[in-house]
């Protein structure tokens, strides 16, 4: 047993939800002519990280769908409201976040080297899903989700020393051994460049309407036999996470799971809209006996080892301990 689990709370902005890739699983992303397309605007954005600041929350989620700008009503979209290209929209909204009091972790699926050093000043963290390192019917329309690009783009943040959150998605079709392949590979990526602070095991959750809408979701014992693997596989220094909305941690803590990743008492998980968020009693519930503790999206080892820019340190330094976790409330 851990001697305690880890939480952020967040805010959960879903920039855009326009995306050049189809994943089979996927409820998030919309045709652009869908009537629930959306290109978030900052004025619809500053709200939500008010609200989410006062809420007591550390961090701002950017979502997006991958590489939008290959779609070209997009694009016109985002030359309507003044900006060249997404990731100079990016940069504004870590911008405002900081201001506002929030600490940025942006997953904007693949990005390039170029993007990644822009986003480095204005991040505490960034994300990527491995997903699998199998090739899978769920992503033949996916470009973005070739393994080689994932692995690439988890390599290059290494090499600028950004804080990463990455996983793999159980349950897509891949086997057992590619989910300790893919295990593998992302260790063995964590060993070269230190950069991973933790690993989500996520479990599939079948949606109404995709192409996987009746592929079945990954059972308990396949979801214990997973979190166990992960914990045998990524050195000490990796967190493990998983999802409560998503499944019951408690058993799978008992395996090795040491994160409960991010939780929002303001904004729904956009991804699983259907999978409310436990409130932290509930959290606290769900552990039982093991006592919780409120982490930043940059983990007390790359808080010590300076892994930040000069734009995000006084404000580090505001919401944290002596310890690297989150500052209690005076
Ligand atoms: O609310 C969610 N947060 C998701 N998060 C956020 C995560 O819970 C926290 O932002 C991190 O633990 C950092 O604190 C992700 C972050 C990533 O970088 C990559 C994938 C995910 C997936 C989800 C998700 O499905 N739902
Ligand atoms: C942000 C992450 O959300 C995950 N994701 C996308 N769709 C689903 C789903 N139906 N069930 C669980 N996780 C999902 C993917 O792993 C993506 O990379
Ligand atoms: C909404 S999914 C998360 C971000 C990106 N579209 C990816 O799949 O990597
Ligand atoms: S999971 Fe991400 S990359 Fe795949 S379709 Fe959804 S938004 Fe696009």
């Amino acid at each position: 047993m851990p001697e305690f689990v880890t939480f952020s709370r967040n805010v959960f902005i879903p920039v855009t939800n326009i995306c050049r890739n189809r994943c089979g699983y996927c409820t998030f992303r919309r045709d652009p002519d869908h009537p629930e397309a959306r290109l978030m605007s900052v004025e619809e954005i500053i709200p939500i990280l008010k609200n989410g600041k006062e809420a007591g929350c550390t961090e701002a989620l950017f979502v997006f769908g991958e590489y939008t700008e290959e779609v070209p009503e997009y694009r016109e979209k985002l030359k309507k409201m003044g900006y060249s290209s997404t990731i100079e929209y990016v940069t504004e909204l870590c911008e405002l976040a900081i201001e506002i009091g929030l600490l940025p972790h942006t997953n904007a699926g693949i990005l390039n080297r170029r993007e990644l050093e822009m986003l480095k000043p204005l991040n505490v963290s960034m994300g990527l899903m491995l997903e699998t390192t199998a090739e899978l019917k769920a992503h033949c329309e996916s470009p973005g989700k070739a393994p080689s690009k994932r692995i690439e783009m988890i390599r290059t943040a290494g090499e600028l020393r950004i804080p990463f959150t990455t996983g793999i998605l159980v349950g897509i079709g891949e086997s057992i051994e590619d989910r300790k392949h893919s295990l593998e590979t992302i260790a063995s990526i964590h060993k070269e460049f230190g950069h991973i602070q933790e690993v989500i095991i996520q479990n599939f959750m079948p949606k109404p309407d995709t192409p996987m809408a009746d592929h079945a979701p990954p059972t308990k014992e396949e979801m214990i036999q997973t979190v166990s693997l992960a914990r045998e596989i990524l050195p000490d220094d990796v967190a493990v996470q998983v999802a409560p909305n998503l499944i019951k941690p408690h058993i799978l803590i008992q395996y090795g799971a040491t994160d409960l990743g991010g939780i929002s008492p303001t904004t729904i998980d956009w991804i699983n809209p259907e999978a409310e968020w436990p409130s932290v009693v509930d959290l606290q519930q769900m552990t039982g006996e093991i006592p919780l503790k409120e982490r930043l999206p940059i983990y007390p080892q790359h808080i010590k080892e300076g892994w930040y820019s000069s734009n995000l340190s006084k404000l580090i330094e505001t919401l944290t301990d002596k310890n690297g976790f989150k500052r209690k409330q005076q």
